[in-house]
């Protein structure tokens, strides 16, 4: 569990004194992301060197092992002994995994409320054969500058917001495997996860604005349901099909979607499959902003409908909804009901 959460206005003035209390003894890395270095990353480094912290700063691209391997070099060639990581998830997650590895602290600073993984103890790596879930260190310290993240674009805010809705259809295929395969299931990380999503849609109003009051919403919501995957010990509570379906999406049309937008489409195709209410699923993710037809993503039905068909070959061990051998004729069905919303 992270030791320090700060969530505020002007929070990131408060990273070099987070710093100064651990009383390290080397050079700290900054890690950033193409765009984000140039604004926020660019902001924390004013901070850092301002107040004499030895820096050095890196670029992170695509998350993949090559990509850990490379960024661990730079880490080790620096003698870095902490790293700030300063970006959206594939930043943050990079950095989870390189301390994790290195046996060195992070910090997460998080420039838009686009995912889960602000807080969480695992991190997805894309691989040949799909996204894997690696364990990794969970971070030190957030913080979360609400001013910030109210700058990011809308788009991303949404995505987070998809992300956490998906935890309703991670939960119901957790339950299911729990039934049909005796996979072992959290309480205390189903209730979680769940409460998450809920509070969330109750608050789905407010957060269509993009104000520093939406940003601190989500903010919460995301930690929150990056603890429940701590607790868990895997991303269970948070991924299940609709992740499946959203990291096959990735592969079959790398780029169109951000991670959180594919998990709001996949959220909805698997609460369909469920026989739940996907309706709501689909008003809520309009409401926020969020797409939720493959036309608002700008690809074509029949991409969508091969994601569905082809989601279980993305980590085949865990057991979902899209794992029960939909027929072409289910999965078209599925997505065409995307539209009647
Ligand atoms: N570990 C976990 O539990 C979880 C991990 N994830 C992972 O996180 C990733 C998804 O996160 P997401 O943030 O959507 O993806 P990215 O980190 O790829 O960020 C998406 C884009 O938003 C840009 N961006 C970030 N902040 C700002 C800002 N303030 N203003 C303008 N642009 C900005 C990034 O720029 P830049 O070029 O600087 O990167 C990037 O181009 C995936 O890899 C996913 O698997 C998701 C959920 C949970
Ligand atoms: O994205 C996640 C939760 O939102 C977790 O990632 P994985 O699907 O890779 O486990
Ligand atoms: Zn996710």
């Amino acid at each position: 569990m992270p030791r320090n959460v700060i969530v505020g206005h002007d929070a990131l003035l408060q990273i070099p004194g987070i710093i100064a209390d651990l009383n390290i003894n080397g050079p700290i890395m900054l890690l950033s992301g193409d765009t984000t270095m140039k604004t926020v990353g660019a902001k924390v480094q004013d901070l850092l060197q301002e107040q004499g912290f030895d820096l050095v700063t890196g670029i992170v691209g695509r998350i993949t092992y090559d990509e850990i391997k490379r960024i661990e070099t730079v880490v080790q060639k620096a003698h870095a002994v902490l790293i700030v990581a300063v970006g959206g998830g594939r930043v943050i997650d990079t950095a989870k995994v390189v301390s994790y590895n290195l046996d060195i602290q992070f910090i997460s600073v998080p420039t838009a409320a686009s995912h889960d993984g602000i807080a969480s103890s695992r991190a997805s790596v894309v691989t040949e054969a799909g996204n894997v879930s690696v364990a990794a260190q969970p971070p030190l310290a957030i913080v979360a500058d609400t001013g910030v993240i109210a700058t990011a674009p809308h788009r991303l805010l949404a995505a987070g917001c998809a992300d956490i809705i998906a935890n309703y259809t991670a939960i119901l295929d957790w339950e299911l495997s729990h039934r049909l395969t005796g996979e072992s299931i959290s309480e205390y990380a189903v209730t979680l996860s769940k409460i998450t999503a809920e509070i969330l849609v109750k608050n789905a109003n407010l957060i269509a604005h993009n104000d520093e009051t939406a940003v601190w919403i989500v903010v919460k919501a995301l930690f929150s349901s990056g603890i429940a995957m701590s607790i868990a010990g895997s991303s269970r509570p948070a991924s299940g099909g609709e992740h499946k379906f959203a990291h096959m999406l990735e592969r079959l049309a790398p780029g169109v979607a951000l991670h959180g937008e594919a998990c709001g489409i996949g959220t909805i195709l698997g609460m369909y499959l469920h026989g739940g209410d996907w309706k709501s699923i689909s008003q809520s993710l309009k409401q926020i902003g969020a797409p939720t037809t493959p036309s608002d993503l700008g690809i074509s039905d029949e991409v969508c409908v091969q994601a569905v068909l082809r989601a279980r070959e993305i980590r085949p061990e865990r057991f979902t909804i899209f794992d029960t051998g939909i027929t072409r004729e289910a999965a078209l069905a599925a997505v065409k009901a995307l539209y009647e919303v």
